[in-house]
């Protein structure tokens, strides 16, 4: 773990190792995270880690070394409602990124708009009591019928112990959702597990769910080469193969006493999508059908 003198905390590598697989060309790394730069876009006051800078520099240079042509970025709890640092990555990035915003549910629409033109495409409710204090079910669906007219979708965060009781509100989002990290299932159990059952149930409730297969290292206990991970998840992807997206989870909030070497994480790609056919669906077609559709 590394703290600085201000307390703050880094939770990712700063030599990630090179991957052995390589991306198709104009894959998405759909799950990451911008924190600042905080001389530029404080940290809310109510964030539940305070980390060091990872900036859309550092982004760019680690999507360089790793062989992706575009990130989708996600405003992390971190940075509360004010998606400033968010929508920074977004602009510097020449058009090469889009985001996901957290918004207070009394936002107007026309700071809707603007996000639109920032190039935010969803909006993210997140259910970790860990990382927010309160999650207003009945404020977030009006939030999702607000959001509708702009084409948007919904990313929800939550883990498996509360999947029955968010069934109704998933349920009720008018728009299509995106689940983070597969409502982080035990993978121990493998792809039949309980956890995994009741999450392909999710998915088969609505043909516009989609799921993020990301976290191995958040997920898999025994860490590389993450074997639990990938035999609960491959099948998925084969069962799902046009609603899957793959991200780092870069900067990795709240991982810093078990950094993951992004590089690693990148080699777990074809063992979860084994054919090429799979790869692109994962890191190119599905991320560009939800984020930039206009170049779908
Ligand atoms: O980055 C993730 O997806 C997971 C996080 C952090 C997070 O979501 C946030 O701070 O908003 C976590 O489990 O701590």
């Amino acid at each position: 773990m590394s703290t600085d003198e201000q307390g703050r905390i880094r939770s990712w590598t700063l030599t990630p190792s090179q991957p052995r697989y390589e991306p198709p060309a104009g894959a998405v790394d759909a799950h990451c995270h911008v924190f600042g730069p905080m001389a530029d876009f404080p940290f809310s006051a109510k964030a539940k880690y305070l980390p060091q800078d990872a900036g859309p520099d550092a982004l760019f240079a680690l999507r360089e070394r790793l062989g992706f042509a575009r990130n989708v970025i996600v405003q992390a709890s971190c940075h509360g409602t004010d998606n400033r640092a968010t929508l920074n990555g977004i602009a510097v990035s020449s058009g090469t990124c889009r985001g996901v915003a957290v918004v207070d549910p009394a936002i107007g629409d026309e700071e809707l708009d603007a996000l639109h033109a920032g190039g935010i495409r969803g909006v993210r409710f997140n259910f970790l009591k860990r990382l927010v204090d309160d999650a207003p079910k009945d404020k977030f669906l009006q939030v999702a019928q607000r959001i509708q007219r702009l084409g948007w979708h919904v990313v929800v965060y939550f883990e498996a112990d509360i999947l029955d009781e968010m069934k109704p509100f998933l349920a009720a989002i008018p728009t299509p959702i995106v689940i983070d990290h597969m409502g982080r299932p035990d993978v121990t159990h493998g792809p039949d597990g309980p956890d995994m059952t009741a999450f392909r149930a999710l998915l088969d409730s609505r043909d516009d769910i989609w799921t993020k297969v990301t976290c191995p290292d958040r997920l898999d206990p025994a860490g590389e080469p993450y074997a639990d991970f990938v035999r609960s998840v491959r099948p998925l992807v084969e069962a799902y193969p046009d609603r899957v997206l793959w991200g780092t989870d870069w900067p990795h909030p709240n991982m810093e006493t078990r950094i993951p070497d992004d590089g690693r994480l990148v080699d777990v790609i074809p063992q979860i999508a084994t054919t090429a056919a799979l790869q692109h669906k994962l890191l190119v077609a599905n991320p560009m059908r939800l984020y930039w559709p206009e170049e779908a």
